[in-house]
This record gives C-alpha cells, structure tokens and sequence, in this order.
C-alpha cells in the first residue's frame, strides 16, 4: 500500500518496555504503532527495555499495524546503540528524536541503511529546517512533538493551540511539498474524550493525517475523527459521477449542491473515497 492511501488515523506510543502494553497493541484498532525507547522508558530500564521490544517485534502479531521505533537522540548515552539495534528489528520504520536538521537524519541513516525513517519535530530549529528536513531521501513521515515543542518555546497551555500553530504549520507545509505523512502532537489528558475529539477535528481540518496517542482509551476518538465521514464520501461520489457526466456533455465543470465541481476537487474526491477504501481494507 503506498504511503499516501495508507491510514495513520491513530498512532499509539507504547512504552517499550511495558510487556503488557506492548501485547495490547497486537488486538487494538490502531493505525500505526510507536514502540518507545525514548521518553516513556525510564533510564534504568533503557537497556532492558531494548531487548524487551526486540523480542516482542520478533513475535509478531501486529498485523497491519505498521511498526515505528523510537530511538533515544544521538546526544544520548544510548541512542547509537538504540540506532543498531533497530536496524535488525522486525519493524518497518525508525523515529528519530528532536530532530534539528537534514545531518540529523544522515546520521540516522548511515546505521539504518535501507530502513525508512520518521522524524519527530519538536524543536524551535526543527520547525525553522522543516523544509530542508522534509527533503531527506529515507524520510516517510513526520510527528510533531507539542510537549517538547510548548516547553522549549515557553507557552502557556490553550486548548485553541494557537502558540503552537507557526510550528504546526511550518512543518505541515513541509511534509506536503515533499508527500510525506504528518501525524499531529499528544492529547495529554488522556482521559477527557471531548477535548481530544475537538483537537482532533482541528487537527483533521488542518491537513494532518492522524493524531499521536498515548493511551488505549483515545483509539476509537482519533479513527472517527480523521476518518472520510459517510456524508463526505457519499459527496465525493456524487461529485466524481457529476463531473464525469458534465464532460461527456462536453463541460469541464459540474454543479454538485450548488457547488461548482472542476478537475481538482476530482483529485480531492479520488483521494477520500481510496482512504475510505483503505480503511475498510485494514478493519476488516
Ligand atoms: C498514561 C499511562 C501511564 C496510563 O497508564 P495506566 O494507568 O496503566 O493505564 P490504564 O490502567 O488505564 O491501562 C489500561 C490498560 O491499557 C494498557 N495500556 C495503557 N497504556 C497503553 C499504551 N500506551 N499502549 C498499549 N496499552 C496500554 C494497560 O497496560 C492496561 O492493560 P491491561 O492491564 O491489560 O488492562 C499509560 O497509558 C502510558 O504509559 N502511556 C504511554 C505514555 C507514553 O508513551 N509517553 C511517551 C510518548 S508521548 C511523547 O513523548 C510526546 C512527544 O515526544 C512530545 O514531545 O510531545
Ligand atoms: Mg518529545
């Protein structure tokens, strides 16, 4: 499936070295998974915690869910090894930290090889490179880190996130000039469903392809809400069956409620019904 159609509408962090959330994930409904060595594992367990999640990938039984490890940065004691150790995993991509700019992820790249690569955006310098950051040959996808991000820029907390929104934006204009997957920050409260759904609606207005969870209790929130409602995709098919119909009277543009219907909301149109598609895909 190619990285585009593909879902990430929930993508679940899992402490990496928590056995019994690691084997939670193998019945969840969840998109994508981040196994995590780096901020949910404590420092007397990032050793164990390494051989714990290599073990668990070896296993199996993650389906479809595609498979993200995040290493622990370079400027770490264990991030080399965290680097080493991935590229034998049985998983499909690797995460990379505060990432700050392109030789951040050279770097990653000249012991991974071949593996793809993600990119956690969460530093003041990150958001400043994103352009440049988007570019890296192995980069598939990038994660906007807002804890990291609010604590080095100094702001307040608001549910509106608009200290936050230059970075947001900067890295999402990023990732879609060069086709990559953006996934957007952690709702912290993880127990209040309600202000998780309207941060994701913003984030799904926004253009991001899905929300960076911590908890079990936000999967269903975060699917429904970057999934193509029945309305849109029952539109998107009406739009496609106008538009065909108005070129073969000889029109290039359609009316569909009122609305004009040109090439370009076709593409837009296309795009929705092969997410739904998508989605049917992997729930069944
Ligand atoms: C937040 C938690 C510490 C809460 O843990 P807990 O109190 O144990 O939750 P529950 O008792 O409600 O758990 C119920 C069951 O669900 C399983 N569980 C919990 N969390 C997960 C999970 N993330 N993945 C899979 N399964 C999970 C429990 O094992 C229970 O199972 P069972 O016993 O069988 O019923 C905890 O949820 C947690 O640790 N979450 C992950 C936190 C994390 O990963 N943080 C780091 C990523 S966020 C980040 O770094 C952001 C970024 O870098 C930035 O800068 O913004
Ligand atoms: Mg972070």
């Amino acid at each position: 499936m190619d990285m585009r159609s593909r879902p990430f509408r929930s993508v679940l962090y899992i402490p990496g070295s928590k056995p019994r959330a690691l084997d939670k994930a193998r019945g969840l409904p969840v998109d994508a998974v981040i196994f995590d060595l780096e901020d949910a594992v404590t420092v007397a367990e990032k050793i164990t915690a390494r051989d714990t999640l290599a073990q668990e990938l070896q296993q199996g039984g993650y389906g479809t869910r595609m498979r993200i490890v995040r290493i622990n940065g370079f400027d770490t004691e264990w991030g080399h090894a965290d680097a080493k150790a991935v590229a034998q995993m049985a998983c499909d991509a690797v995460l990379l930290p505060k990432v700050s700019s392109l030789a951040d992820l050279d770097a990653l790249a000249e012991i991974t090889g071949e593996l793809p690569i993600w990119a956690m955006m969460e530093t003041p310098r990150g958001m400043l490179n994103a352009a440049e950051i988007a570019t890296h040959p192995k980069l598939q996808g990038m994660v906007m880190g807002t804890n990291d991000l609010a604590k080095e820029l100094q702001v307040r907390f608001r549910a509106d996130r608009m200290p936050l929104m230059a970075g947001l934006g900067l890295c999402l204009l990023a990732a879609k000039a060069e086709g990559l997957v953006i996934i957007d920050g952690v709702y912290n409260a993880f127990k209040d469903a309600e202000g998780l759904a309207e941060e994701c609606s913003q984030g799904r207005d926004m253009g991001f392809d899905g929300k960076t969870l911590i908890h079990p209790a936000q999967v269903d929130v975060a699917n429904t809400a970057f999934a193509p409602s029945n309305d849109e995709v029952d539109l998107a098919r009406r739009q496609i069956t106008g538009f065909e119909e108005a070129e073969a009277a000889g029109q290039g543009v359609a009316v569909v409620d009122g609305k004009i219907v040109e090439n370009l909301h076709v593409v837009t149109a296309r795009e929705i019904i092969a997410k739904a598609d998508a989605i049917a895909a992997v729930s069944a």
